[in-house]
């Protein structure tokens, strides 16, 4: 059954003096859509992480542990592919810009899926069942240093106590960001003001705090696209070392040798 959204404003209705404008019928019925092909969309199944090699994962053995964590990715990228397609909008939109969008928020998309399963207690990225993004087997997959970004951010996105329409959002609006060789630009420029219109009125409504949190969590985007930036780096930095990506994640990261 769907998630329904409750549309309380959390402070009765007023924020600063001024009364908040309620969500609109479209706005929340864009957002129950949103969370529910989250909720869709969000583990790889059951069958697929069986075929996962889980050989090596709990030893030492680093090329096992890298193996793990791309195959691992590999699915995530895919169940992002299928979340994007229902998007309203995605399909409205040339096929190479599709293309285009998904190739440059795949790794930015990934970052905020492990963000959402960040463990404060445990300082840990509660993953599926495998367990494959831990400090741990980064650091055997030989990349834990970088990785430490990737769990600060997930400690500030669970501090920012980040709720899942609020994911599913931000999902939305990283998947239709301005990215370089659009066609269309303009097209997604007015897709995405959608959903961040989606997002500005649920903050009001949901938020004590509503400017700032609101701010905060735009703010999230400009952090997205550095850790994106760094995962190129270090698909860079492991053909230099002549490790080697599987071809889907080289395909979609631009990595050719
Ligand atoms: C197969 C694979 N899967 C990932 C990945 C894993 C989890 C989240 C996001 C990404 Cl992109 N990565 N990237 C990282 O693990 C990665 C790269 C750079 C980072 C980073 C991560 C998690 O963390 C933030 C700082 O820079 C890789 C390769 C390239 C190892």
């Amino acid at each position: 059954e769907k998630p329904m959204i409750v549309c309380g404003p959390a402070n009765g209705g007023v924020s600063n003096g001024s009364p908040v404008k309620p969500l609109s019928p479209e706005q929340e019925e864009l957002i129950n859509r949103l969370v529910y092909f989250q909720e869709e969309f969000d583990q790889p199944s059951e069958e697929d992480l069986r075929k996962i090699s889980t050989s090596g994962i709990h030893e030492s053995d680093a090329d096992a542990k890298f193996k793990h964590i791309t195959e691992m990715t590999i699915l995530t990228v895919q169940l992002t592919v299928e979340f994007s397609k229902r998007l309203p909008g995605f399909d409205t939109l040339l096929r190479e810009d599709q293309i285009t969008l998904l190739k440059a928020c795949s790794s930015e998309v990934m970052m905020l899926r492990c963000a959402r399963r960040y463990d404060a207690n445990t300082d840990s990225i509660v993953f599926a069942n495998n367990l494959p993004y831990t400090r741990e087997s980064y650091n055997m997959a030989g990349v834990g240093d970088t990785a430490d970004s990737l769990f600060r951010f997930g400690k500030t996105m669970s501090l920012m106590k980040v709720d899942n329409a609020e994911y599913a959002l931000l999902t939305a609006i990283v998947i239709f960001s301005e990215r370089p060789g659009l066609v269309e630009a303009r097209k997604v420029e007015k897709i995405q003001e959608i959903y961040l219109e989606a997002l500005q009125a649920y903050v009001m409504n949901h938020r004590v705090r509503p400017m700032t949190e609101f701010a905060k969590l735009l703010s999230v985007l400009t952090e997205l696209r550095t850790l994106g930036n760094l995962n190129s780096e270090m698909c860079f930095s492991l053909k230099l070392k002549n490790k080697k990506l599987p071809p889907f994640l080289a395909e979609i990261w631009d990595v050719h040798s």
